[in-house]
C-alpha cells in the first residue's frame, strides 16, 4: 500500500481556553490533491499554519514522510513547499530576478532548476519581464514557481485562487492538476469554494467548527455510487413523512409538498406503491441530480458556504 506522506495524528489546537481545532486527523498520499474545504473560520488555515510549522499544535502530531515535525522539524520540512500567505514579490524586478533571490536562500537550486521551474509554471515568454506587468493569475504562479524551487514532494496553497477572476482561476487549477500528475507531487488546497475545489481535486475533507466532517474522493461525492436523491410531491405531507420514516428511507429534507428522499433507484416503484396503498396521493416523482453542492450541504447539515 502507498505510504502518506502526510498524516496528521489527533491535531488539537486552543487559542486560550477556546478549541479551535478538535482531533483533527488525516492522511494524504503521493500525487494527489486534497482539498479543504469549509466555511470561513472553519480552521483551515489554522490548520495549514501547523503543517507547515508556522504554528505550534496543542496536542497530537504530524507526521511527514514519517517524521514529526515536533521533533524533526527540519527533516520534515524540507518536502514542503508551500504559499501560506500572499508570497513576497519585488515587483520592479523581473520574475527571473525574484526566482535567483530565492535561490540563494534556498540550497542546491541550481540555475538549470530554476529554468525547470518556470517552464512548470508557464511563465518562460514573460519570465524576464518586470513583476509589476504580471497579472495577479501570474505572480500567484510565480509564487508556485518559488515554493517548488527546492524540489519538494508536497505542495501546500492556502486559497490559492483568492481573488483571481475566472480565467486566472482555470489557470492556476490546470497548473496544481500537472504538477501532481507530472511531478507527482501531493498538493493540499484550501478553499471555501465548493465548484472549485470539485474540479481541481481527487479528495475532499470537508471541515467545519475545527472538525472533519467528512473525506470523500471527487467522483464517489458526486454520485457515482448507486443512490440517488428523489424528490416527491405529496399530500398530506406529514402522513407520508411518517410512512416514509417508518420503513427506513432517508429523508434528506422538507419543503413545502416536496420531500427529498436519498434510495436506490429501484426502491422508487415500491415506495410509491406504499404510499399510495395509504391513500396518500402522489403527484410527481422526479430524480434530482446530486451535485457537490447538495453533498456538501448534507454532510454539513446545512451551514451555508460563502
Ligand atoms: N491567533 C489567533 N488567536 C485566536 N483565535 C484565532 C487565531 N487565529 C485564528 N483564530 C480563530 O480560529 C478560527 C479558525 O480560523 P481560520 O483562519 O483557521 O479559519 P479558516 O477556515 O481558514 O477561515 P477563512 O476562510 O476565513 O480563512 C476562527 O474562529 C478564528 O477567529
Amino acid at each position: 500500500m502507498t505510504q502518506p506522506v502526510i498524516q496528521l495524528q489527533k491535531v488539537k489546537k486552543k487559542f486560550g481556553n477556546k478549541t479551535i481545532i478538535k482531533e483533527l486527523s488525516f492522511d494524504i498520499f503521493p500525487g494527489e490533491v486534497f482539498g479543504f474545504l469549509g466555511p470561513n473560520g472553519a480552521g483551515k488555515t489554522t490548520t495549514i499554519r501547523m503543517i507547515v510549522g508556522l504554528m505550534n499544535m496543542t496536542e497530537g502530531d504530524i507526521l511527514i514522510f514519517g517524521q514529526s515535525i515536533k521533533s524533526h522539524y527540519k527533516e520534515a520540512i524540507k518536502h514542503v513547499g508551500a504559499i501560506v500567505e500572499n508570497p513576497e514579490l519585488y515587483k520592479h524586478l523581473s520574475g527571473y530576478r525574484n526566482l535567483i533571490h530565492y535561490a540563494r536562500m534556498v540550497r542546491g537550486v541550481t540555475k538549470k532548476r530554476i529554468d525547470e521551474v518556470v517552464d512548470l509554471v508557464g511563465l518562460t515568454p514573460r519570465i524576464h519581464e518586470k513583476v509589476k506587468t504580471y497579472s495577479l493569475g501570474m505572480r500567484q504562479r510565480l509564487g508556485l514557481a518559488q515554493a517548488l524551487l527546492h524540489s519538494p514532494q508536497i505542495l501546500i496553497l492556502d486559497e490559492p485562487t483568492n481573488g483571481l477572476d475566472p480565467a486566472g482561476i482555470r489557470e492556476i487549477r490546470q497548473y496544481i492538476r500537472r504538477l501532481a500528475a507530472e511531478e507527482g507531487l501531493a498538493v493540499i488546497v484550501s478553499s471555501h469554494l465548493l465548484s472549485e475545489m470539485e474540479l481541481m481535486c481527487d479528495r475532499i475533507g470537508i471541515i467545519q467548527n475545527g472538525q472533519l466532517v467528512g473525506v470523500h474522493s471527487v467522483g464517489e461525492f458526486v454520485g457515482e455510487e448507486a443512490e440517488i436523491i428523489v424528490r416527491l410531491t405529496l399530500d398530506p405531507i406529514d402522513q407520508a413523512v411518517q410512512l416514509v420514516k417508518r420503513y427506513d428511507y432517508k429523508i434528506i429534507k422538507k419543503e413545502g409538498h416536496d420531500l427529498f428522499i436519498r434510495m436506490e433507484n429501484e426502491a422508487i416503484p415500491i415506495l410509491a406503491e406504499r404510499l399510495i396503498q395509504q391513500q396518500i396521493k402522489l403527484y410527481g416523482i422526479h430524480a434530482e441530480a446530486k451535485s457537490l453542492e447538495d453533498r456538501f450541504l448534507e454532510v454539513t447539515g446545512g451551514q451555508d458556504i460563502v
